[in-house]
């Protein structure tokens, strides 16, 4: 995988499980954005199921997104079989029926229909030792899927945990941890005795400190503009940025389509952009996301939906070209940069009635300082005659088009995203 020596939270986790620090109780871990927070909870698990003698289901990864369940999958799936293990996903990605025998062993009783119930029922039925989840599937699996037991569970992570305790998402977590809890006690056994979560999770209390950090190699950038030339100081930093791969962030989906739809009408901009927004479907944003990451496209606008868990390999700029409202989101979105151990820049646009805010809520973040960053007036001025023109074609557009939002947003940027296009030109025939 490339990597020579552990980051500081994957030697903090692996002494608290594997080393000296080693006991059963629940693990909280706090860490900066792009830290390696995923290797430091499967390295130990994929060690510590290594020794494991039968296969079952005994490691549990939840995640609110598809995504970013993808994502960890493919961690686990570079260290896991390496010991022998099995990783699953359930995440709504196949369709329930291939999910299920991914998961689930035929019973032996299917096979053998002499067997007797008995020693059917004592056959482990999953046949993984590691899944990683959504809980709307999950909980498709818990409630339906004949034979998925969560009976011999040993690890549970809850990743991207403040919003997954937020959300409810169907009861979940209450569900799993009912399951987590043998039928019969007497029939309960493990590999490593004592191993088990045989209560509740604790509960995570705030400790009233900081509880934010900014990754050390960032760098953060304020600028400040007025509402009515905020795109063109956009373009202006993006030229500036030189066609190095960037996010940028606004605060909703529709800010987002018409940002990309009112640059799609500047000529010869000197980067691609893209939209990536949650009412495109999910192959074009795998699409757009799959260009980016191989710098087919430079820029991507879209809304907090980009901020969460995505890693991309080099991205070295973020823009907030609206200030976000609060200190957690400016992390989520700056730490899509300065990942494992790499220096990166978030700017954040801003009127001049937002500095003091802004100034206060970055100081509920350890080690962040702030730099004002200008642009040339020059190259803003020299925009200005298209943006007028552009201005008005936007106002035309949004006004006269009467086409489905979702369809609409994914033709924002012309012909960027193929299967967009060819799906608008299917519909007019
Ligand atoms: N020890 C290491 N050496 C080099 N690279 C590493 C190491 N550990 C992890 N990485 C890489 O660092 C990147 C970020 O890791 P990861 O996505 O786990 O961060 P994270 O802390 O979960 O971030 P976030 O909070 O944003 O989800 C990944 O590309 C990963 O492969």
């Amino acid at each position: 995988m490339g990597i020579e020596s552990f980051f500081p939270v994957q030697v903090s986790t692996w002494l608290e499980t594997i080393g000296p620090g080693a006991f059963q109780r629940d693990i909280c871990i706090n860490s900066p954005t792009g830290s390696g927070k995923t290797l430091a909870y499967a390295l130990p698990i994929v060690q510590m199921l290594s020794t494991r003698k039968v296969r079952c289901l005994r490691a549990l990864v939840v995640l609110p997104t598809r995504d970013l369940a993808l994502q960890v999958k493919e961690v686990f799936d570079a260290i896991a079989p390496v010991v022998g293990l099995t990783v699953a996903s359930a995440v709504g990605q196949s369709s329930i029926a291939d999910e299920i025998s991914d998961l689930i062993k035929k019973s032996k009783q299917e096979l053998y229909p002499s067997l007797d119930d008995e020693y059917v029922e004592m056959e482990p039925q999953t046949k993984v030792d590691i899944l990683v989840a959504t809980p709307g599937r999950l909980m498709d699996h818990i409630n339906m899927t004949k034979g998925f037991s969560l009976e011999h569970l040993q690890y549970l992570v809850v990743d991207e945990t403040d919003r997954m305790l937020r959300e409810a998402y169907q009861s979940w977590l209450p569900t799993v941890i009912q399951f987590t809890r043998p039928t019969n006690q007497n029939h309960f056994r493990h590999d490593t005795p004592g191993r088990t979560l045989l209560h509740p999770l604790t509960t995570i209390r705030r400790s009233g400190k900081k509880r934010y950090r900014i990754p050390t190699k960032l760098e953060s950038y304020k600028l400040i503009c007025t509402s009515n030339i905020k795109p063109l100081c956009l373009i202006v930093l993006l030229q500036e940025l030189r066609g190095e791969k960037c996010l940028v962030f606004t605060k909703s989906v529709d800010d987002s389509h018409r940002l990309s739809t009112l640059l799609g009408f500047f000529e010869d901009l000197p980067f691609k952009f893209s939209e990536f927004s949650s009412l495109q479907r999910e192959s074009t944003r795998r699409k757009t996301l799959a260009a980016f990451k191989e710098g087919k496209i430079d820029v991507l606008i879209g809304s907090d939906i980009m901020a969460r868990g995505i890693h991309i390999d080099g991205l070295r700029y973020v823009i907030n070209y609206e200030m976000p409202q609060y200190v957690k989101t400016y992390i989520h979105r700056a730490g899509r940069t300065a990942r494992a151990g790499e220096s990166g820049s978030c700017f954040t646009f801003l009127r001049k009635n937002e500095v003091k805010r802004f100034d206060k809520m970055l100081k509920k973040a350890d080690g962040s300082s702030c730099i004002l960053r200008s642009l040339p007036e020059e190259s803003i001025d020299s925009l200005r005659p298209v943006f007028e023109t552009a201005l008005e074609k936007l106002k035309d557009k949004l006004k006269g088009s009467t086409e489905p939002e979702a369809s609409k947003k994914s033709n924002k940027s012309g012909d960027k995203v193929p299967g967009a296009l060819k799906r608008k030109r299917g519909k007019q025939t």
